[in-house]
């Protein structure tokens, strides 16, 4: 059992490359882990002070939004554990993030704690308006009037971050030796997380969110979904036992099969993600894109062949210019400089040259699909923002990350150009907010617990 406080936080995501195929484990995609950030501070009680000796209760607070509060009540029928929100509330991702974490572990009820476990999520996550920041000597956070489920969002994997986040904590509880910088735990923290992610949203996805909240920036291929769907159903007071078994059996014994390559963006480039402030029904695009897909075989496999090889032409690319930054640094720095001081002849540098026409190959089958398909996963609108964007000094390339449609623009560009003030006052730019994000390199990380308190 933890003594004391304990800490995590792990990242949000944007895909830079391999949407829609990363659906299919035979594609790759190119994940970059970003700097808003998921955290959850975990306490427990002390047997004596547990508020039932003969339950567990598991309190999850998100004061942030409207001081949420969520209180379980782990109901321990038939050598299973149900989680029973007290109140009537719900939080699908925090019921199944318990709901799995506990029978993985099956403690023993009367030698286990009340659980309290407090939620922060950074801003970049949600919409800032009507919101107060609040703050301590190491960290702030936007504070909402509005319950979580009333706060527009940005797209940067909320849910996958909260539910790493407090799966990791809930772990840290029953394995006091927990240790995130090992890939034997972060493994165990993925899989356990994957399970309650996927049951949680009711759909399979790819997990790419999932696995970039785990281990960071990564070349993602995505595990077989039976290894999900085939866990035995379970309905509540049901005997969980071949649920328990099954579920063992999937986080420590069977390989997943996913290919998470940790990797980092160039040296002296950044991701800068521009949010274009109208939401985007990831799910439902998802379904038109199969739909047309099955509809249009064996050319949509050809074209979807295309995009692979754009896919994997970026990411070969941008690996090779990490390489020339290691391989010359000097003749590096000067390279990336000319993005800045000589823009308009960007392509006449093969090594941006090919990451640019890799992401020409990807941009223009995605408009085609985007044509035939009906799924807006490049529409106009953002065709022509795109193209203002890749005219100026500084930017390397861009695209619409994960599923596309109005809600967001990627683009890389150096460290050091301003977009901000390079389109202020442009009206080609007005509905654009430049955020603050930058990449981060790492997946869940141990926090300091004492970094959490007295937000003013
Ligand atoms: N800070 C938080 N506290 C409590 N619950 C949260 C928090 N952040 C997210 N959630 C849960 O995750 C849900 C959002 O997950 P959903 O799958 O709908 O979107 P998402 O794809 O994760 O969002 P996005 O990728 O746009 O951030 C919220 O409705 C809430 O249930
Ligand atoms: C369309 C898809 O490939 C990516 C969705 O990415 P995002 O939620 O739009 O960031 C779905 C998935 O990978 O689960």
């Amino acid at each position: 059992m933890v003594n004391g406080s304990k800490a995590f936080s792990a990242p949000g995501k944007a895909m830079l490359a391999g949407g829609y195929l990363v659906l299919d484990p035979k594609y790759i995609s190119y994940v970059i882990a970003l700097s808003s950030r998921m955290h959850s501070v975990v306490n427990t009680t002390s047997l004596e002070d547990k508020v039932d000796a003969n339950k567990i209760h598991v309190t999850v607070s998100s004061s942030q939004f409207n001081n949420d509060q969520w209180v379980f009540d782990m109901k321990y029928l038939n050598g299973g554990f149900f989680p029973e929100e007290v109140n009537g509330l719900k939080n699908p991702f925090l019921k199944m993030a318990l709901f799995n974490v506990f029978n993985y572990f099956k403690p023993t009820l009367s030698a286990t704690p009340d659980i309290n476990i407090e939620i922060f999520s950074d801003a970049g996550y949600h919409s800032q308006n009507d919101s107060d920041i609040k703050r301590n000597q190491f960290k702030h956070f936007n504070f909402h009037k509005n319950t979580i489920t009333e706060v527009p969002k940005t797209g940067l994997g909320s849910s996958a971050g909260l539910v790493t986040v407090v799966t990791t904590a809930l772990i840290s509880v029953f394995n006091n030796s927990l240790d995130v910088t090992s890939a034997k735990d972060l493994n165990q923290i993925h899989n356990l997380t994957q399970v309650a992610h996927c049951q949680a949203q009711g759909k399979v996805g790819s997990g790419f969110d999932v696995a970039a909240a785990t281990y960071g920036s990564i070349v993602y291929r995505r595990f077989v979904q039976e290894l999900i769907t085939n866990l035995p159903e379970t309905f509540q007071g049901d005997d969980l036992k071949d649920y328990q078994e099954a579920l063992t059996k999937l986080v420590d014994n069977t390989d997943w099969g996913i290919k998470n390559d940790v990797i980092r963006l160039p040296h002296g480039l950044r991701l800068i993600m521009g949010d274009v402030n109208s939401g985007s029904e990831t799910p439902k695009l998802v379904a038109k894109v199969k739909q047309w897909y099955e509809s249009n075989l064996p050319r949509s496999l050809e074209i979807y062949t295309k995009i692979d090889e754009g896919n994997r032409n970026f990411i070969k690319f941008i690996t090779e210019l990490n390489e020339l930054h290691d391989n010359d640094e000097t003749k590096y720095k000067a390279l990336i400089k000319t993005l800045e001081t000589d823009h308009e002849n960007v392509m006449s540098h093969p090594e941006f040259a090919n990451i640019k026409n890799a992401v020409s190959v990807i941009r223009e089958n995605f408009r085609l699909i985007t044509k035939e398909s009906g799924a807006d996963i490049e529409p106009e609108v953002q065709t022509q923002l795109l193209d203002k964007c890749l005219t100026l000094k500084g930017v390397l390339t861009g695209m619409v990350p994960g599923a596309g449609g109005y809600d967001a623009i990627s683009l890389l560009t150096t460290v050091d150009t301003d977009l901000k003030k390079q389109t202020y006052g442009n009206l080609e730019f007005q509905n654009v907010t430049w955020l603050d994000l930058e990449q981060a390199d790492v997946g869940v990380v141990e926090e300091n617990p004492e970094h959490y308190k007295n937000f003013i």
